[in-house]
C-alpha cells in the first residue's frame, strides 16, 4: 500500500539529456497517482542540486528526493543528502544514466513511481574525490587521462543535439590532439604507471558497456582500471574491447580493487567524475563516511 505521508521532492536538471520536461511533469503525476505528494524543483546552475537537496533535508518533510537527470545530477543530489535517512530516487533523464542501468532502476517511469511508493531501496556506497576543483561525491566513476580529456572538450550543444554520439565525435577529434602523458597511480599505497585510469564504483561505463567484471556499488571499495599503453592505436583497441565487453581480457589492462587511490603526474592531467569535468591532477579518491539509500 502506498504511504500517503510520503513526500517526494524531484530535483530536476533542465540541462540534462534532451527535451525531457514533459516526461518529468508526467512522472510527478504518476507519483501523485501512486498516492504520494510530489513537487518538482528545477536547478538553475551547476551545483544547485546540492543546495536544493540540503534545503529539502533541512525542511525535514520529505522521505524521498528524486534526482531527475544523469549521473552528474544524482551525484550532486547525493552530496546534499549525505548522512540523512532520506531515500534517493533516480528519474534517468540524462545522457548515459549509468548508475540507473547498474542498479536496474526502471526506465519505465510508471513502474519507477510505483517502486518509490513501495519504499524499496538498496544501500550504495559512493566515492569521494578531491581534485584541483575541491571535494565532491561521485556515484559511478572518476576518469583521469584520455576519457577525462574527452569530457573536458565535448560540446554541451552537441550533447543536447545528438546525445551520446557527441562523445564518439569528441573521442575521434581528441585522438589526434591528446599527447598521452604517463601518470603515477597509487593504489592503497602501491605505485603503478598508467597512460589512463578509471576508478569505478560500478561495472558499467558510458551506458551499457562492461568496464569491470564486478560492481562495487554495495562495497566500501573501488575497481581501479589501469590502461598500460599510451597512444592512438591502443586507445582505439581499448574502445573496441569495451564495446565488445572484453576489456578486462586485454594484456595491458590491469583491474585492481582499492579503498584509496591517488594520482599524480609531471604536468596537470584532466579529471572527470560521473561524466563532468572536475579540474586536474593531483587527486585523491577515498570512501565517504555515509552510504546512500537508493530507490530501486
Ligand atoms: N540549471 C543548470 N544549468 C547548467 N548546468 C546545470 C544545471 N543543473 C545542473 N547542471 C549541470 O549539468 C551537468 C550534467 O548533468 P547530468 O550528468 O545529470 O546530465 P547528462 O550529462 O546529460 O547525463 P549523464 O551524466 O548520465 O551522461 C552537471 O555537471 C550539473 O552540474
Amino acid at each position: 500500500m502506498p504511504d500517503q505521508n510520503v513526500k517526494v521532492t524531484i530535483i530536476m536538471n533542465p540541462t540534462a539529456g534532451r527535451r525531457r520536461m514533459g516526461r518529468i511533469a508526467r512522472f510527478a503525476r504518476q507519483l501523485r497517482q501512486a498516492g504520494l505528494q510530489a513537487q518538482v524543483v528545477p536547478t538553475r546552475y551547476r551545483g544547485h542540486a546540492t543546495t536544493l537537496a540540503r534545503m529539502a533535508v533541512r525542511e525535514g518533510t520529505c522521505t524521498h528526493i528524486v534526482a531527475a537527470g544523469g549521473d552528474g545530477t544524482v551525484a550532486e543530489v547525493a552530496e546534499g543528502m549525505a548522512g540523512s535517512d532520506i531515500i534517493l530516487g533516480i528519474l534517468p533523464v540524462g545522457t548515459a544514466n549509468v548508475l540507473a542501468r547498474e542498479l536496474h532502476v526502471p526506465f519505465d517511469d510508471a513502474r519507477n513511481a510505483r517502486n518509490i511508493a513501495a519504499g524499496a531501496c538498496s544501500v550504495v556506497w559512493p566515492g569521494r574525490l578531491r581534485s584541483s576543483e575541491g571535494e565532491c561525491l561521485f556515484v559511478q566513476m572518476v576518469g583521469i587521462g584520455f576519457d577525462a580529456h574527452v569530457v573536458h572538450v565535448v560540446s554541451t550543444r552537441l550533447k543536447k543535439a545528438v546525445g551520446r554520439a557527441a562523445y564518439v565525435l569528441a573521442t575521434l577529434a581528441s585522438l589526434w590532439k591528446y599527447t598521452f602523458p604517463t601518470m603515477t597511480v597509487s593504489v592503497d599505497g602501491v605505485s603503478h604507471a598508467a597512460a589512463s585510469v578509471i576508478v569505478s564504483k560500478g561495472a558499467l561505463y558510458a551506458g551499457k558497456y562492461v568496464l569491470t567484471p564486478q560492481s562495487m556499488q554495495q562495497h566500501r571499495q573501488f575497481s581501479v582500471v589501469l590502461f598500460g599503453t599510451a597512444g592512438i592505436g591502443s586507445s582505439i583497441r581499448y574502445a573496441i574491447a569495451l564495446l565488445r565487453g572484453n576489456l578486462s581480457r586485454q594484456k595491458d589492462v590491469t583491474i585492481l580493487t582499492a579503498r584509496t587511490v591517488e594520482v599524480t603526474s609531471p604536468r596537470n592531467m584532466p579529471v572527470q567524475s560521473d561524466g563532468d569535468a572536475r579540474g586536474h591532477t593531483p587527486i585523491r579518491i577515498d570512501m565517504p563516511d555515509h552510504a546512500l539509500r537508493i530507490a530501486i
